[in-house]
């Protein structure tokens, strides 16, 4: 499927050396202010070539909005968004057209379908979410008019760490580096490692974090569409992504009960509160009012300019080396996908629980 969401939902399309990408999306309440340039600044986050630690590959990502949007507002009917591309350089691929790279998508995409457009990656690029990106950015300036807000950040690359309490850090500093990390000095770590890996010609892997706040208590299922689960599927979905952990995630199992339980107490306007967050925002499946936050692990990106063992289509020993332009590191580029990601999710499940009369969900 190329469907994400069941009532909020998009559908992207569109390869990396294509002619261009989009999404549809579908579910969008009528009435959603429309800023197009908000949705420009997300895919700017995202797009190639924007630093030295990130792939060269230049691209405007610039996008043209073809329906479902009249005098600045969403109408309700499908929101379709086209982002041509414009750099592709397929000659650095022609060596694997029938070799695989290892642990790219090359062998699995290859077993599965048969063939394979080997230029950049095809459909298993991450190009392919600049349009998840464009998509979440809508879902945002929905999710945004009722108060819920997104902020991802860079809290791991290799070793370099910044501090788990993220009610320590400054998400205002996420923007004003370029490996998007709220901590100044492990930023400049941080790119200094970036920067001699990919002069090594390697890669290297790192976490995102993120923070969902302003979630009303009351979204998610008891059962299978857990909002842990929804979330855990959508930050899985991304490229290179290896693991999805909230709350307390695998840390919380060294706890006792005693000490991992969220207490409960009535704030001074009568709400529902819990004195500690271990539990991450969500119990049971279903938001409980307090922040969302987690973690998504990302691995070494599998283009490394150096030779590696490999197999060709028909079984045969072969030696393959990445050519051309890769990120040395995702993490950078991954917080405005972590973030639209979310962004969907939340939308999603807002409708599921609340309808698409933006009139109602806005009463309610
Ligand atoms: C923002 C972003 C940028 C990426 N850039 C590259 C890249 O330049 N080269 C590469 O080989 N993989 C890159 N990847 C990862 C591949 O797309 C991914 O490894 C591939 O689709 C195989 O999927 P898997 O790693 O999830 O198994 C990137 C992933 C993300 C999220
Ligand atoms: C183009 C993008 O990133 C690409 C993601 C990617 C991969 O294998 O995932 C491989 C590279 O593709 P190419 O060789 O065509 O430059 C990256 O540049 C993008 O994110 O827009």
């Amino acid at each position: 499927m190329n469907t994400f969401g069941k009532a909020f939902r998009i559908t992207t399309f569109g390869e990396s050396h294509g002619k261009a990408i989009g999404v549809t999306i579908d579910g969008c309440p009528a009435g959603v202010q429309f800023d197009l340039e908000e949705i420009q600044n997300e895919l700017d986050r995202r797009k190639p070539g924007q630093s030295k630690i990130t792939t060269q590959r230049k691209e405007a990502d610039s996008v043209d909005v073809l329906s479902g949007v009249f005098e600045g507002v969403t109408t309700g009917t499908p929101i379709g968004l086209l982002i041509w591309n414009q750099d592709q350089r397929s000659k650095d691929y022609s060596h694997i057209k029938d070799v695989f790279r290892p642990s790219h998508a090359d062998y699995t995409y290859h077993a599965k379908y048969g063939n394979r457009d080997y230029r950049g990656g095809g459909r298993s690029s991450a190009r392919e979410t600049a349009a998840r990106v464009a998509g979440g950015a809508v879902a945002k300036q929905f999710l945004n008019s009722l108060g819920i807000k997104f902020n991802a950040y860079v809290s791991e690359v290799g070793d370099i760490k910044v501090s788990d309490d993220y009610t320590t850090l400054d998400f205002a500093e996420v923007e004003k580096n370029i490996v998007r990390c709220p901590d100044a000095e492990k930023a400049e770590a941080m790119i200094e490692l970036i920067d001699q890996v990919r002069k090594d010609r390697d890669t290297i892997g790192g976490i995102v974090s993120c923070v969902i706040s302003g979630v009303p208590a009351g979204l998610g299922e008891p059962v299978f569409d857990r909002l842990n689960a929804e979330l855990g599927k959508a930050m899985l979905s991304i490229n290179a992504c290896k693991g999805f952990e909230y709350g307390s995630g695998f840390a919380g199992t060294k706890l006792r009960g005693s000490t991992h339980n969220d207490a409960f107490y009535a704030d001074d306007a009568g709400k529902i509160r819990t004195k500690t967050n271990l539990s991450g925002g969500i119990q049971g499946g279903i938001s409980n009012g307090e922040d969302i936050y987690f973690r998504t692990a990302f691995k070494p990106v599998a283009t490394i300019m150096v030779d590696q063992d490999s197999i060709d289509k028909d079984g045969n020993e072969a030696t393959v080396s990445g050519k051309g332009r890769h990120d040395p590191c995702v993490v950078p580029r991954a917080v405005p996908i972590v973030e639209a990601m979310s962004a969907l999710t939340i939308a999603d499940m807002v409708i599921r629980a609340k309808g698409n009369r933006l009139d109602q969900i806005l009463d309610k």
